[in-house]
């Protein structure tokens, strides 16, 4: 047996990545834009739409009248890019859309032309969401329904309190970053993190109030993991 992980060629690498503030532009304002839309302001991005009026579906031209998107109103043209750090394009014109892959490869803007995986420089996936937690599954192009078929069985098979207890974890581990501050102190505090996602139940994780947490981590120093009954006694 190997030592190490063998590698399996063919896939994606899947990442989680930090959009906030950077400037999408999408191409395109029919149902697949509408979509991608979503998924970009989720992450906080700063997104413009050029696409003439008329083409706008309904979702999209609600976000363009509550001005969570700007909006260009006519067809793509090239300085659209000038300023784009990803773009997303959806059209029902392959010609154009390859045009705009094209200008963006020259311009090394990262894109994804919806319709085309050729053309992408990545692929959206099937999204479940719920608070902090995002589970995203792909299927390397080979099946995207089915990918939302996957990622609706994973969905149901988690606790309705995931995402709950993934807020108040975040919060814990912000304060444990207070009470030990140290860059040496790296190894001590995921060690002791660890444990108390471990030791600790979901439920327990939920019901953590601020006032748990001080008393928690309290304990950090001495290592010690004591239960939510215990913190409270
Ligand atoms: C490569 C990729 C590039 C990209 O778009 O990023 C791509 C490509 C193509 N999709 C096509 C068709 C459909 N796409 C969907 C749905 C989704 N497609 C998504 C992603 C991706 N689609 C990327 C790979 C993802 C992966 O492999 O895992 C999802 C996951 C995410 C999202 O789009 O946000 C979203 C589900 C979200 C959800 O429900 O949760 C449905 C079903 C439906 O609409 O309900 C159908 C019809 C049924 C079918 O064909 O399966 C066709 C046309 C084929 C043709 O003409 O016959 C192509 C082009 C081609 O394959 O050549
Ligand atoms: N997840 C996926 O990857 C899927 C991809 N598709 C493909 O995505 C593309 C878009 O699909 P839909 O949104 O359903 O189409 P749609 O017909 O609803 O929307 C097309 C939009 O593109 C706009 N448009 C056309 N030419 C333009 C240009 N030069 N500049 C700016 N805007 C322009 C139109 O005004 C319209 O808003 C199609 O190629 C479709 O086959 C479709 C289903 C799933």
């Amino acid at each position: 047996m190997a030592k190490f992980p063998e590698i399996q060629g063919g896939g994606s690498l899947i990442v989680a990545w930090q959009v906030k503030n950077k400037r999408v532009l999408v191409v395109g304002g029919g149902e697949v834009a509408a979509g991608r839309i979503v998924h970009v302001l989720n992450a906080d991005a700063q997104v413009t739409v050029v696409c003439p009026t008329t083409g706008l579906n309904e979702e999209v031209a609600y976000r363009v009248a509550e001005k969570q998107v700007a909006h260009i109103d006519r067809n793509f043209e090239p300085c659209d890019l000038d300023s784009a750090d990803m773009v997303l394009c959806a059209i029902d014109d392959p010609e154009a859309s390859t045009q705009v892959w094209k200008l963006c490869k020259e311009r090394r803007i990262p894109a994804n032309i919806a319709d085309v995986p050729p053309e992408c420089d990545f692929y959206f996936g099937s999204i479940h969401r719920d608070g902090p937690l995002q589970v995203m599954v792909s299927t390397n192009g080979n099946g995207p329904k089915l990918a939302s078929l996957v990622r609706k069985k994973i969905a149901e098979t988690l606790p309705s309190n995931m995402g709950a207890a993934i807020e108040n974890v975040g919060k814990l581990r912000k304060k444990l970053r207070e009470v030990a501050p140290n860059a040496d102190e790296g190894p001590k505090r995921m060690k002791w993190m660890s444990g108390v996602c471990e030791s600790w139940s979901l439920d327990d994780l939920v019901q953590m109030t601020g006032h748990d947490m001080d008393g928690l981590l309290t304990h950090y120093q001495s290592g010690n993991i004591p239960s939510l009954q215990q913190v409270r006694h």
